[in-house]
Order: C-alpha cells, then sequence, then structure tokens
C-alpha cells in the first residue's frame, strides 16, 4: 500500500467562478479534497461541472479563485514541472520530431545533451515508441501521439501527473493499450496522478479514489475509495466485483446528476 496520509496536493474550500459580460458564474463551489503521494485520484461529473477548470487550477494556469490549493504545503502560483500535465489531445510540437518534443523540458532546464539523449531514448522505450525518434507528430496515429505525450510529461520526473480526458478522444481498443500502459508505468513511477475522466471504467481501473462533482457549479457530491489490489492488469474489468461497484456507481450517479 501506498502512503496517502501526507496530502501532497491539499485542495481546502475552493471556490472558483468566471466573469464573462459582468455576469459572474460559479463553476466550482466549495471543493475539498486531497491527494496523497502515489495516489491516483479519479474526478468524475457531468459536462461543464468544472473538472478541467479543477485541473488548470492545480497546474497553476489560473490564480483567480477562493479557497486553498497547496502542493507539497506551498501555494500554487505558477505551472510548474512537478505538475505535469496530459490534456486531451495530445499536444505535440508539430515543427518538431518525437525525439525533439521529448526533449523539450530537459533542454529546457539545461540538462546535459547526453542525458538528454540517454533519457529521450529510455522514455520512448517505455512507451513502445522507440522506433520512432525521427518522426514527426502528424506521421503518427493519436494513439501513438498520446504515448509520446505521455513520455514528455514523465521524463520531467514529475510528483504529480493532471491528466484531462487523456484517452477520450481515442477508439476502444486504443483506450484501453493506454491505460494498460498508465498503470505499467505507475508502477514504475508512482507519479500521484488527479485523473479527469468521463469514463467510469477507466477511473475504476486507475484510481483508488473517485471523487463525483455535481452538475455545475461543481460540488463534491460523492467520495469512493476503489480497492481493488495492486498491480492491477486489464482483467480487472472482467471481474465480477468491478461491474459490481461500477453497477453500484452508475446507481447512484444517475439519481444525483
Ligand atoms: N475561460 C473561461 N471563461 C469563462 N467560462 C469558462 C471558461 N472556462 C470554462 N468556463 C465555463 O466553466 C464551466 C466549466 O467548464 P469546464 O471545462 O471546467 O467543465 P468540464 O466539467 O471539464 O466539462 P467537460 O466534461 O464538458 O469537458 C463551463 O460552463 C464553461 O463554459
Amino acid at each position: 500500500m501506498n502512503d496517502h496520509s501526507d496530502g501532497l496536493l491539499i485542495i481546502d474550500h475552493l471556490h472558483k467562478s468566471y466573469c464573462h459580460d459582468n455576469t459572474e458564474t460559479e463553476v466550482l463551489k466549495n471543493v475539498t479534497f486531497r491527494v496523497g503521494q502515489g495516489e491516483i485520484v479519479g474526478v468524475v461529473g457531468p459536462s461543464g461541472c468544472g473538472k478541467s477548470t479543477l485541473l488548470h487550477l492545480v497546474a497553476g494556469f489560473d490564480q483567480d479563485y477562493r479557497g486553498d490549493i497547496a502542493f507539497c504545503g506551498q501555494k500554487i502560483t505558477c505551472p510548474a514541472t512537478e505538475r505535469g500535465m496530459v490534456f486531451q489531445s495530445p499536444q505535440l510540437f508539430s515543427w518538431l520530431k518525437i525525439k525533439d518534443n521529448i526533449a523539450f523540458g530537459p533542454k529546457r532546464q539545461h540538462m546535459a545533451k547526453e542525458d538528454i539523449s540517454a533519457q529521450t531514448r529510455i522514455f520512448l522505450e517505455r512507451v513502445g515508441m522507440l522506433d520512432f525518434l525521427d518522426y514527426y507528430p502528424e506521421q503518427l496515429s493519436g494513439g501513438m501521439q498520446q504515448r509520446v505525450a505521455l513520455a514528455r510529461a514523465l521524463i520531467m520526473k514529475p510528483k504529480l501527473l493532471l491528466m484531462d480526458e487523456p484517452f477520450s478522444a481515442l477508439d476502444y481498443q486504443s483506450r484501453l493499450e493506454m491505460q494498460r500502459l498508465t498503470l505499467k508505468l505507475w508502477e514504475e513511477y508512482k507519479p500521484s496522478i488527479l485523473l479527469v475522466t468521463h469514463d467510469i471504467e477507466e477511473a475504476l481501473l486507475l484510481a483508488d479514489r473517485i471523487i463525483v462533482l455535481s452538475k455545475g457549479p461543481g460540488e463534491i457530491i460523492r467520495e469512493l475509495s476503489v480497492n481493488f489490489d495492486r498491480p492491477r492488469d486489464l482483467s480487472l474489468i472482467k471481474s465480477l466485483s468491478f461491474h459490481q461497484l461500477k453497477s453500484q456507481i452508475l446507481d447512484q450517479l444517475s439519481v444525483l446528476m
């Protein structure tokens, strides 16, 4: 078991509103939860309930909120590599080869050239993309690009990985493959993960805990522990206990949303 007691990320009474045409719209309401060291927390909820907004605040893209967001005991004031992000679309730099996309972050951190080259190969190998070093993003499928995006985030050794619907644009089989890869990489690097997803199965497969937000303004209406043993693999999806928990959650969601 991981030690989740410390709260790597602490979100405390978070409120977020957007102002548009002099009208204020509340998007997140009184959101309080923690993500422990090495813990995977899934966030689910209806469209527009503020899931992406929550990730953007934790990423440090926006500091206009009420309440507290603390990471490693410090208020979040800007984006940082220790909080890596994987988006729904891979967002690779189209003008750079795959190896240079991966090397982009380490170069900005002035890592030694030979280390960058070695690390790039290691991370591309981990995501099964070593044969595509010299390709450009447009030459790869969506699933392959998302593998590269995962490697690009992980090479920075983030303590927290923020994943915003990372596999929702992929077909079912590619999505399963990415979920399998995420489980494998998590076993290896154990980053904490805050995962926004529409897919209850994905949240159940990957997460230790699931936070359910209400319709906007998003408020936490349920927090569920997912106690399946680790290491997990895709066979979990076929198990009776998985189906039982999934149908329990779906029942709760259909009442609450
Ligand atoms: N920059 C912005 N300015 C104004 N309103 C915004 C902005 N970003 C998001 N919103 C509004 O905030 C609400 C929450 O949006 P958000 O994208 O966080 O929801 P979500 O739960 O991630 O939705 P989905 O599941 O459809 O991706 C929406 O009503 C959206 O229109």
